[in-house]
């Protein structure tokens, strides 16, 4: 197939930071993409409904494309109450709230130190059917960094999605076979987002022949028997599997660095680079289920009413792309894409 085309896809997870690198990344993420969940981890973090207003304006100040919408999500903290819940809610923009571990990930210090901490957050969440988003991974010291998502699951998650059993819960950005396993045998209430780079990527690419830094994110690339797990979910048609880029530009001197930052970014070639993902599966047929239809469902909203279309045709990656006042080193950078959107 050399065109084809889709319902206007959305992106359910992605990082567009804040100040003047939101001219590059909006520029980007609203290219083609109908929505974004945009995430709160912002420093400091989007912590109730007032900030998400005020950074929904910022988004907006950098003109994103005349089609796109931002759905801002709140940050949980040990301080969140039922009452930012409910301004949340009110607010109209906000759509979801994260739960970030404490010290999981990105400008995660602030985020949940114990789920106990939120009980009374969680339940108002659960009755104003405004879905929990979910970093899994736990923290602990002596948990491997490649287990941290099963043992989040089997601690945290597990427990949760049981006395919450109402509660709609995204795990976000999964990487293992557990997390498919977990999230096809739970209730129609919990889904999961899959990056592009965990469709492509595992961590071979990240680790032989030298270490390179711009496939390091997190959770990190597993081996390639969790990879082909999340190809089988994203291509199976399950609609408890949808589209979010995980787009997490940092500025070129952070992520080629002796302590690198976490996040790679995609947002440059999202759907392009899935389309590549889902074409090498032979499931072409699937990637508008994946990534326009069952994103939609799963958060009570419509599907985007118009379409886009991608063509076979190869283009080159730049080196590096404008990222506020630094750089930013996309995902195949100086390669080639296959897939373009006309
Ligand atoms: N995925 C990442 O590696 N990084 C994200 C945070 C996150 O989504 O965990 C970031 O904000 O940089
Ligand atoms: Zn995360
Ligand atoms: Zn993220």
């Amino acid at each position: 197939m050399t065109t084809f085309t889709i319902t206007r896809p959305d992106d359910w997870h992605v990082h567009l930071r804040d100040g003047a690198s939101l001219n590059n990344t909006v520029a980007d993420i609203s290219r083609y993409f109908g929505r974004a969940i945009i995430m709160p981890n912002l420093v400091p973090p989007v912590t109730n409904a007032e900030l998400a207003t005020q950074y929904h304006q910022r988004i907006m100040a950098a003109n994103p494309s005349k089609q796109f919408q931002p759905l801002m999500v709140l940050y949980l903290t040990d301080q969140t109450t039922a009452e930012d819940i409910k301004a949340a809610k009110a607010s109209g923009i906000v759509y979801a709230a994260k739960l970030y571990p404490a010290g999981a990930t990105t400008n995660s210090s602030s985020g949940v130190t114990n789920v106990d901490n939120i009980a009374p957050v969680l339940a108002a969440m659960e009755e104003v059917n405004m879905p929990l988003l979910v970093h899994g991974e736990v923290t602990d010291h002596d948990i491997d960094i490649f287990d941290r998502e099963a043992v989040f699951i089997d601690t945290i998650l597990r427990p949760l999605v049981a006395k919450y059993s109402t509660l709609k819960i995204v795990l976000e950005h999964i990487t293992t076979k557990n997390a498919v396993d977990f999230v096809k045998a739970a209730g129609a209430n919990v889904a999961a987002t899959i990056t592009v780079h965990h469709l492509l990527f595992n961590r071979n690419h990240m680790l032989v022949g030298g270490i390179r830094p711009h496939y390091y994110c997190l959770p990190i690339l597993k081996r390639n028997i969790h990879q082909h797990a999340l190809v089988e979910a994203a291509t199976s048609g399950s609609d408890k599997f949808f589209l979010g880029t995980d787009s997490a530009p940092h500025a070129q001197g952070a992520k080629e660095a002796a302590c690198g930052c976490a996040g790679a970014y995609t947002a440059h070639a999202a759907i392009e680079l899935y389309a590549e993902a889902f074409e090498q599966a032979g499931a072409l047929d699937k990637l508008e289920g994946f990534a326009s239809l069952h994103g939609p469902k799963f958060y009570n909203l419509p599907v985007n009413s118009d379409k886009i279309t991608l063509v076979k045709e190869a283009w080159n990656v730049p080196a590096t792309m404008a990222f506020g006042c630094d750089e930013v080193v996309p995902i195949r950078a100086n390669e080639t894409i296959a897939w373009q959107v006309k």
